[in-house]
């Protein structure tokens, strides 16, 4: 199942820079391996933003959420969550 995902990251502006250093690498590994697995197979920066919108693939709508909420960076984001399905005319046959 495809989701489109906007997450908008806010660190508190009291946090300590190295506090939130460790998150961001923290969130950069857990982000890596989820690229590697196939479960987020897309990432998009928002321009000026420390937000992103990404596309998951993953077998359920509870997988997505406990692999939301495991993520680093969880307890400081906003998360906004769309379900996908095929458009019919689309060419790509792993639109699914
Ligand atoms: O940077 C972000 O948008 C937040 C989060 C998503 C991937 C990652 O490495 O950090």
């Amino acid at each position: 199942m495809l989701f489109h995902v906007r997450m908008d990251v806010q660190l508190p502006h009291d946090m300590p820079a190295d506090r939130a250093a460790t998150l961001k690498a923290d969130e950069k590994a857990r982000f890596q391996a989820l690229q590697r697995s196939g479960q987020w197979r897309h990432i998009w920066r928002i321009v000026g933003q420390y937000s992103n919108v990404s596309v998951f693939d993953v077998d359920s709508p509870t997988q997505l959420h406990d692999l939301l909420m495991s993520l680093p960076l969880f307890p400081y984001m906003r998360i906004d969550v769309m379900p996908l399905c095929r458009h019919p005319s689309s060419l790509h046959d792993d639109d699914r």
